[in-house]
């Protein structure tokens, strides 16, 4: 057990990432206090069924009265009105960060709010499965995974390595860059990614010729693989897209354009162009899980939560 980083965290927004924190902070020793504040009273009532904090509340002011560290675990889009309601209440010196998936969006919705007595260091777990709501934590979620912290030029070091020790506490590894860098990185690993899972599941769905029974029945892993993505919650995805729509436009772009060098390949039997292309993919894929940085191999096992039928046994190791 570790010696308590913070004496009092205010958890705002109780989901899948909201409730991996307060886990690790419980089973870790990480706050002495754990203030959880959620708009829906059936969301906190299971929060508190679930042991989750050690105060739940209703209203976010309330929450995060005397807390040393303040955690939004909202969908993006709902951080500037969170911002507004806990102002007032903060502590002199607190810091306050998030963990949303977008971090420019979550700059320039948060600080207008802030006092100047308070840190504000914008963070990001990346990690997560396509489960949501307060049973969907688990205390392994962060291990050997990256936090981005996204600090702002005026924000105080203290501060941000007071987080960073936070964030290490739970087996994440933490690395610093720019809100704008953050965003251009994360459109094209995991935004876009998750746009094309979206559009391929909604295309085989609509097509007229295919029906519903035969898409699941002939699903090949490889289309499993996308309706486990197009899964994800529709409120935090809807709002990654309607808040990082510049570096997912820009990356977008570039991804059709390479779709129709695909096309051009295909079309006119350059068996070549697809060849180099696939082996240069493979070759990724095979750093990444050298690496261990492969996600369901490396969560195969500890999804406590996980329901879902297609959840096979792992793959052979590559
Ligand atoms: N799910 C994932 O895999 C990951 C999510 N994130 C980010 O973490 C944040 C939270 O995501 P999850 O925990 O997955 O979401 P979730 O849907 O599991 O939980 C969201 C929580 O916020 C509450 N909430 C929703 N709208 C609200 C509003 N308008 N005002 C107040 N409370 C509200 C919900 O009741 C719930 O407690 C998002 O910003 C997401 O982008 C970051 C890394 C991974
Ligand atoms: O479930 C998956 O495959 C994910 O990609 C999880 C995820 C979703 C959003 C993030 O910002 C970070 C990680």
């Amino acid at each position: 057990m570790n010696a308590p980083h913070f004496e009092k965290v205010a958890l705002i927004g109780i989901g899948l990432i909201g409730s991996s924190i307060a886990i690790n902070m419980r089973e870790r020793g990480l706050a002495r206090e754990i203030a959880i504040a959620t708009r829906r009273p059936e969301t906190l009532k299971r929060a508190e069924e679930l042991g989750l904090g050690t105060s739940y509340h209703l209203d976010t002011a309330d929450a995060v009265r005397d807390a040393d560290l303040v955690i939004l675990c909202l969908p993006v889009g709902s951080c500037g009105a969170a911002a507004a309601a806990m102002a007032p209440s903060l502590k002199p010196g607190a810091i306050v960060s998030d963990v949303g998936s977008v971090k420019a969006s979550v700059v320039q919705q948060v600080q207008p709010h802030l006092p100047a007595n308070v840190h504000f260091v914008p963070g990001h777990p990346i990690a997560g499965t396509e489960q949501s709501g307060p049973d969907a934590g688990f205390l392994e979620l962060f291990e050997n995974r990256w936090t981005i912290l996204t600090p702002l030029p005026e924000t105080d070091e203290a501060a941000t390595q007071r987080l960073r020790a936070f964030w290490e506490a739970t087996g994440a590894m933490v690395e610093i860059m720019t809100p704008e860098h953050h965003d251009l990185v994360l459109a094209i690993v995991s935004h876009v990614p998750h746009l094309i899972a979206y559009n391929i599941v909604g295309t085989a769905a609509d097509l007229e010729t295919v029906t519903q029974s035969e898409v699941i029945k002939f699903s090949a892993s490889g289309f499993r693989d996308f309706t486990r993505i197009a899964a994800s919650d529709p409120t935090m995805w809807r709002d990654i897209f309607l808040t990082n729509r510049d570096a997912v436009l820009e990356m977008l772009a570039r991804f059709s354009e390479d779709l129709a060098s695909l096309q051009r390949a295909i079309r006119w039997g350059d068996g070549d162009a697809l060849f180099d292309l696939f082996s240069r993919t493979r070759a990724i894929r095979r750093s990444i899980v050298q690496a261990g940085q492969d996600t369901e191999e490396a969560n195969f096992g500890r999804l406590p939560h996980r329901k879902d039928s297609w959840n096979e046994t792992p793959p052979a190791a590559e």
